[in-house]
């Protein structure tokens, strides 16, 4: 395989912030959330990566409209797919590589692990201000392909993402131990689909119990980044192949996210001035 021509330590030169997006449970809206925060970062402005490290389950790609596209190949190593808005996100997935979009990804952990090491080392991310990794359900050899791939990078952090009724303290604490087992910082605890915001008259209706991920945050000792609503039209948005050529309304998923964008970018940020002056 070609290498990079950014040379080994391209990723951490070239990429300023790196962010994880984690979960301990699958369907909570991992992927939901990294394809927005993608969106949200653009619009304020950054040059954002996204890449779907959830090799068995690729759904960023429907998420963003970039469904059926297929990578291309440079001199020196994959392009990122171009895709969203004016085609400013570069995206990678498994998707791409496939030649049937629905086939199965059966693959043991070593091939899994030299796939995602090559996400991070084969592909052109070229400079970036954010490279938001979604990774699969749990932690498992694809987290520590990740990690292992940006050994070193001066600003990984990472986000976890959990729904009221998913909320175990179990799971956010496996979650944690691995962050801090390796070294991972931890800039909060996300509560994805709290409440169910009615497409009729806007009032949310909390159908399962409501500030779990808040208290849970308490007893970790994590930031609390905010409640994201189960909306409908968000939904919507995202299992379709998402068309960003007509103007969209902000629905209150998307408002809430854009919000918890603006505090993660506060936060890298910060962590991006002190790791270049230290
Ligand atoms: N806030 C929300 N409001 C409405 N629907 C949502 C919201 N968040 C996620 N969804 C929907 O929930 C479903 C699961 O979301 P998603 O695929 O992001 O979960 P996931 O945690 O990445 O799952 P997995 O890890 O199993 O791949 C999707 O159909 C998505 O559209
Ligand atoms: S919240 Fe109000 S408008 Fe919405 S479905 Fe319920 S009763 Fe109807």
């Amino acid at each position: 395989m070609a290498s990079n021509d950014d040379d080994d330590d391209g990723l951490q030169k070239r990429v300023r912030c790196v962010l994880l997006v984690l979960s301990g449970k699958g369907g909570v809206g991992k992927s939901s959330v990294s394809a927005q925060l993608a969106l949200s970062f653009l619009s304020l402005g950054k040059k954002v990566g996204l890449l779907d490290a959830d090799l068995c389950g690729p759904s960023v790609p429907l998420m963003i409209g970039a469904h059926g596209k297929n990578v291309q190949r440079g001199p020196n190593g994959w392009l990122p797919v171009r895709a969203g808005p004016s085609s400013s996100l570069s995206l990678m997935s498994v998707a791409f590589l496939l030649s049937n979009k629905d086939d199965a990804i059966v693959w043991r952990g070593p091939k899994k692990t030299a796939l995602i090491k090559q996400f991070l080392s084969d592909v052109q991310w070229g400079d970036l201000d954010i490279l938001i990794v979604d990774t699969p359900p749990g932690t498992s050899d694809e987290h520590l392909a990740v990690l292992e791939g940006l050994r070193g990078h001066p600003v990984c952090s990472a986000l976890l993402v959990t729904t009221p009724q998913a909320v175990s303290v179990g799971d956010v604490r496996r979650e944690l131990t691995f962050c801090r087992k390796t070294g991972t910082k931890v800039l909060g605890i996300v509560e994805n689909m709290s409440g169910f915001v009615c497409p009729h008259c806007a009032e949310c209706t909390n159908i399962f119990s409501q500030g779990g991920g808040e208290s849970l945050a308490k007893e970790c000792d994590i930031r609390f980044l905010g409640r994201v609503p189960l909306d409908p039209s968000l939904a919507l948005t995202l299992d379709k192949d998402r068309d960003f050529s007509c103007a969209a309304t902000e629905g209150p998923a998307e408002a809430a996210l854009h919000h918890i964008a603006e505090i993660l970018l506060q936060e890298m940020n910060e962590d991006a001035k002190v790791a270049q002056t230290s």
